[in-house]
């Protein structure tokens, strides 16, 4: 499959685009004209540099304001075109874009616009070139690719195409099934671009919110779908105009533009069996289980203080690695480990991020398929020496500083807790705190898995998080909820598996004025920010952890009057919730939710309790911003400290 991206949609000069784009694995550029026009260097020398990257042009684009224009004007939009051909015949291109005419003195006409095209065709041909007919979503007479097409289809000419875009096909709600009746022979050229429901003016839309297909919400597989089932073989590229985009990483936007059409192309493939799509063959989005591990770096002071932090959450001291400083600390389905390690990636992320989490255990079907699938999406596989006695995990880079390991029941892996780990004679005793019967383990808190992770990335970065999620792993992602931070707004979205086993909170920070903004900057974007953990019981909880000393996060009484005249609540029910500081929420469908934090550890880390009744499927936004202020008031509390 020949993929390309536009020049426009990756920030920098032409050269940094174009490394960014060779690097993350496409064939071939559209060459935007407007970075071409900035390069200082003539199209000879663009269309060198481009074959220097293993690239090839397989676009000019925009042609503007050609058909059905009155005299002169015509013929002067002809002489335009044929130094444009000059130019694709420098660079070494053959395909040019033309949009339809958004002029207010164009004519319109079917059969004007038609023999415009049989003309510039027939020059086009006697050069070798061919044009493709692109209908934007706010051209003058033509915004509908049903058109465009229909004016092809009159043109009647072999060096006359139509190209279609998706945005402009989805954006204006036209059904992109319409797209099957035409030739597949008869389409030049595909344009992809997903974009976020907005309700705004299609132009402005456009040129500023496009994003890459999944990352958005048009139906882009859809769209891809019908135009593979005319039998179209030519190539697919992305065409994005997004603000934030053109101010990123030029290596990172190319990546995910890349992972986005592998994903889109794969996806299409096992919806559409019967049609054939050149793509390697990969295994399909991983269904995912849950957490099975969360592993901390520190040094040893450290490691005790956060010792003392589980022990005081119930979790015990379950064993130690058989050839690491690292120990393991359990409950439930928990699995907590403290590396100390003085090499390896655990103490390099300590050395940058200090006390931090700095991998992530999931359980999944098949390892060796997630990490097939990762690779083939463009993630970087991790590798360490594996020492004696360890098993080797498959693992990747997640998007952020961490490494995230899989985990399965279908090979030895299962077992890697009894192979890596030993349980010590003192484990259970040495840990328990003063005050407590020293003649036997500690009952636990009730604490029974990981309900969820949150993770904190600047706001530019969300999309980059949300598709890397979504595309290796069978999630969906939820709407974007905005929390009021008293230094600013933190946008959140959750990446969960229609059953809940995994859920990975998402939150952009977009200054350094919020909770979450402090935390990255102090952290040197470590991203976990919390760990959030179930019981079945939030009030036997909260009362087995007072018994082992946990102090929770404290909440105002104003929260507390206005929960209970919110819902109507049982004036009992909220003087016990305010006694034990625990939040409250309840969906529509009458689902519970009941929340209960920790004060900030360091710089901003945390530990939350939750207990989901009937259903209930949330994370508690309505409540962020109570909490949020409250572990302002707490932070830096002492605890954690940081590097
Ligand atoms: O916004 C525009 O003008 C524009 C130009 C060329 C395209 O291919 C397109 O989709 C939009
Ligand atoms: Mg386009």
């Amino acid at each position: 499959m020949k993929t390309a991206i536009a020049t426009v949609s990756i920030s920098g000069d032409l050269k940094e685009k174009l490394a960014a784009i060779a690097a993350a694995g496409f064939s071939g550029v559209e060459i935007f004209e407007n970075d071409f026009l900035a390069f200082d260097g003539g199209p000879r020398e663009v269309g060198q540099m481009v074959r220097d990257h293993g690239l090839e042009i397989s676009l000019y684009q925009p042609f503007r304001d050609f058909e059905g224009m009155p005299e002169p004007q015509r013929s002067r939009t002809f002489d335009r075109a044929e130094r444009k051909f000059d130019v694709m015949a420098e660079l070494g291109t053959d395909l040019m874009l033309v949009c339809s005419n958004v002029s207010p003195i164009s004519l319109g006409g079917i059969d004007r616009a038609a023999a415009d095209f049989r003309e510039l065709g027939e020059r086009a041909a006697r050069r070798g070139l061919k044009i493709g007919y692109e209908a934007l979503a706010w051209g003058r007479h033509v915004s509908d690719h049903r058109d465009a097409w229909e004016v092809v289809r009159r043109a009647d000419h072999p060096a006359v195409g139509v190209i279609l875009d998706s945005f402009h096909t989805l954006a204006r709600g036209i059904d992109p099934e319409t797209i099957r009746s035409i030739p597949g022979d008869r389409i030049a050229f595909i344009q992809l671009a997903d974009a976020p429901k907005i309700d705004m003016d299609l132009l402005y839309w456009s040129r500023h919110f496009r994003n890459m297909p999944g990352e958005g919400d048009l139906d882009v597989p859809a769209f891809m779908r019908a135009v593979m089932a005319t039998g179209y073989q030519g190539v697919v590229s992305l065409e994005i105009f997004n603000d934030q985009f053109r101010g990123g990483s030029p290596k990172s936007i190319a990546v995910d533009g890349y992972r986005s059409l592998v994903n889109l192309m794969d996806g299409v493939r096992r919806r559409e069996p019967s049609i054939a799509v050149d793509l390697p063959a990969m295994p399909d989005r991983i269904a995912a289980k849950g957490i099975e591990f969360v592993e901390f770096t520190a040094n040893e002071t450290e490691a005790g203080e956060l010792g003392g932090l589980f022990a005081a959450m119930g979790f015990r001291k379950a064993g130690r690695h058989v050839s690491k400083d690292v120990s393991l600390w359990r409950q439930g389905e928990i699995n907590l480990v403290v590396n100390t390690e003085r090499e390896g990636f655990a103490h390099a992320a300590y050395l940058v991020h200090g006390t931090s989490v700095c991998d992530i255990g999931l359980k999944v079907e098949d390892a060796t398929a997630t990490l097939e699938r990762a690779r083939a999406l463009k993630a970087e596989p991790f590798e360490q020496p594996v020492g004696p006695g360890e098993l080797k995990i498959p693992a990747i880079r997640g998007v952020g500083a961490g490494i995230m390991h899989f985990l399965d029941d279908e090979s030895e892996l299962r077992n890697v807790w009894d192979i890596e780990f030993r349980v010590e004679e003192s484990d259970d005793a040495s840990e328990t705190p003063a005050g407590e019967p020293a003649d036997g383990p500690l009952p636990g808190a009730g604490l029974t898995r990981i309900d969820h992770i949150a993770q904190t990335m600047n706001y530019e970065e969300m999309l980059t998080w949300t598709l890397f999620y979504t595309a290796i792993f069978a999630t969906r992602r939820t709407p974007m909820v905005d929390i009021v931070d008293p230094g600013g707004l933190i946008r959140s979205q959750a990446i969960e598996t229609a059953d809940g086993s995994l859920r990975i909170t998402l939150n952009g920070a977009e200054n350094r004025k919020t909770l979450a903004g402090h935390f990255i900057a102090e952290s040197f974007g470590s991203s976990v920010q919390h760990l959030a953990f179930s019981t079945d019981d939030i009030f036997a909880t909260a009362e087995r952890l007072k018994a082992h000393g946990f102090a929770p996060l404290a909440i105002t009484a104003n929260y507390y009057d206005d929960l209970e005249a919110r819902f109507g609540l049982d004036p009992d029910f909220a003087d016990r919730l305010k006694a034990e500081n625990i939040l409250y929420d309840r969906d529509g469908d009458g689902g519970e939710y009941f929340q209960l934090y920790s004060p900030n550890y360091g710089e901003g880390f945390f530990f939350e309790i939750v207990e989901r009744r009937g259903g209930y499927d949330g994370y508690g936004a309505a409540n962020a911003q109570f909490r949020i202020a409250a572990q302002k008031r707490s932070l830096r509390p002492k605890g954690m400290p940081r590097g």
